[in-house]
């Protein structure tokens, strides 16, 4: 089993406990459900933003232990207030070390959310509304691209916007009419090697109109540069930033040699 299978197995598990304990009906009732929710897709094209997505990354199973003090209250803030435009908040907890209380601590700062999981049942998208999320990632490699597509259209009735994640050129047929952000994820989940040339060898083949994003291995504002020229519009970066005793130091460092 790869890694995503382990994951994905044990998230199947997870979803059973937690229908168990809290039905659909009960998470509609939370008050963030009715909220309306923000853009990330129009956040990444203005130009008054970096661009960035800043992730929250405790743990990581290349990484193990990435951060183990940070307070998430206190580095989103700083990502929000320095330009970030949208963020990435981990919500599994058994493999990276976040949860739904990190994402709704993340809430208070006005940009877009991205609920950071592996989502495979409409019960964790009701789940991202409920908690303030405004975006869900959808992983090509873990879906098929007809439940890529269900799963897009449930999030869209629920004005959440689905940034879709592809590794590979296999994995360009999951793209639909339903996603509104593309991602090239640059780690290879089997060696876990990041290689920033994976983004670059893909943009080309992907649709123009949707903005694209290129996740995982950032570590270098020239590396954004490069990014940029070829057509991306979002960069995802996690480990950067979060394997610093302060992140937000880090992040304010990165971002003036954009
Ligand atoms: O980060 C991992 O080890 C990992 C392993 C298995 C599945 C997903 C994984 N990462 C999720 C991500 O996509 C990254 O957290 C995100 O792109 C940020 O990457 P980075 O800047 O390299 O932390």
């Amino acid at each position: 089993m790869n890694i995503l299978d382990t994951i994905v197995a044990r998230k199947k598990e997870e979803i059973a406990e937690r229908k168990a304990l809290r039905t659909v009906a009960d998470l509609e009732k939370e008050p963030f459900f009715e909220r309306t929710t923000l853009s990330l897709s129009q956040s990444l094209v203005n130009p008054e933003r970096t661009g960035i997505i800043a992730e929250f990354k405790r743990k990581s199973p290349s990484k193990g232990i990435i951060n183990g003090q940070a307070s998430v209250e206190d580095v989103t803030a700083t990502y929000a207030r320095l330009g970030a435009s949208g963020l990435s908040v981990l919500t599994d907890t058994d493999f990276f070390g976040g949860s739904n209380a990190d994402l709704l601590l993340a809430r208070q700062q006005q940009v877009p959310i991205l609920r950071k999981d592996f989502m495979v049942d409409e019960y964790q998208v009701v789940e991202a509304k409920a908690i303030g999320a405004d975006v869900i990632l959808l992983i090509a490699a873990c879906l098929t691209p007809e439940r890529v597509q269900s799963l897009a259209a449930f999030a869209k009735s629920l004005k959440l916007e689905v940034l879709l994640e592809i590794h590979d050129e296999s994995e360009l047929v999951h793209i639909c009419n339903e996603v509104d952000m593309v991602g090239v994820n640059n780690r290879n989940l089997k060696t876990f090697e990041v290689d920033i040339n994976t983004s670059l060898r893909l943009i080309g083949k992907m649709p123009a109109h949707k903005p694209a994003v290129a996740e995982s291995g950032i570590s270098d504002p020239e590396t954004i540069k490069t990014l940029k020229q070829a057509g991306f519009k979002g960069f995802l970066i996690g480990e950067n930033f979060m394997k610093q005793p302060d992140p937000s130091i880090a992040f304010a460092d990165f971002v003036k040699h954009l």
